[in-house]
């Protein structure tokens, strides 16, 4: 029988949805559950399957004064995905200095998987995930050793056109699985296919997947499948 501190670990099963007021989180929740337009809520509570997993995700208000406050919901969280509206670079440094503090510099969030979306990619002269991710990287520094607590990932999406989107949740289950079968990969990790890339002012296409990503995943995939394998708790 674990002491409470154990139980209370165990017992994180949600995934938070933060993120600057108007940055797409109800949008995405939204449209990921119900493939509809959201016109009326402004904050959302919704399981969804991705990946073999049900994934309970809170998407909670954007609004200043309610944000610092969200980290009563950290003890029961294992994920978080941070939205950024990508067509706002006034509000990117205010946006990724709240992702520094509230998220990634509070030690309850430890262990965690964050997936910072950058969203609204649909928008001409959007930033791009790498210059969101170039950003993180100047308020952040990943090589420290509180860093390698967390498994951080940047990708890039539109809620308008859907690009993107499912395949960044995939990427998030994927991770939380990785993790909880005692895989965890820690700090900043690699943008995939050519996110990276900006060609003439252009952005790349957010679905192609490079070839070691898609080696790390088989490699996964297969460990999941073996019946013999013992699922060691991480946290
Ligand atoms: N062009 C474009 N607009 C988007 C995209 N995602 C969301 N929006 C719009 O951005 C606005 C804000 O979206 P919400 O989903 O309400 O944002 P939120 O993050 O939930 O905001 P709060 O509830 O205030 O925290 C809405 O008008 C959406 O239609 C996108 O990818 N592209
Ligand atoms: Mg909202």
């Amino acid at each position: 029988m674990g002491n409470s501190f154990t139980k209370r670990r165990h017992n994180r099963d949600i995934i938070l949805m933060q993120g600057l007021s108007n940055s797409g989180k109800t949008s995405m929740l939204f449209k990921l559950r119900f493939d509809e337009e959201l016109q009326v809520v402004d904050s959302l509570r919704e399981s969804i399957d991705i990946h073999g997993m049900t994934l309970t995700f809170w998407d909670l208000y954007g609004r200043e004064k309610e944000r610092p406050m969200i980290r009563i919901y950290y003890s029961m969280t294992k994920g978080f995905i941070y939205v950024i509206d990508s067509s706002d670079g006034e509000q990117l440094d205010t946006a990724l200095e709240e992702l520094v503090q509230y998220i990634l510099l509070d030690e309850e969030t430890a262990g965690t998987v964050v997936m910072v979306l950058a969203n609204k990619q649909d928008i001409p002269g959007a930033m791009t995930a790498l210059e969101i991710q170039e950003a993180l990287k100047e308020k952040y520094n990943f090589s420290s050793s509180s860093a390698s607590a967390h498994t951080v990932f940047v990708r890039a999406c539109s809620v308008k056109t859907m690009e993107g989107v499912n395949e960044a949740f995939e990427d998030f289950a994927e991770q939380l699985q990785l993790r909880d079968a005692g895989k965890v990969r820690r700090g900043l990790l690699p943008l995939v296919g050519d996110e990276g890339d900006v060609k003439d002012g252009k952005h790349g296409t957010f679905d192609t997947k490079d070839q070691k990503e898609s080696l790390a995943r088989a490699k996964v995939k297969k460990f999941l499948k073996n019946p013999f394998c013992l699922f060691k708790v991480t946290e």
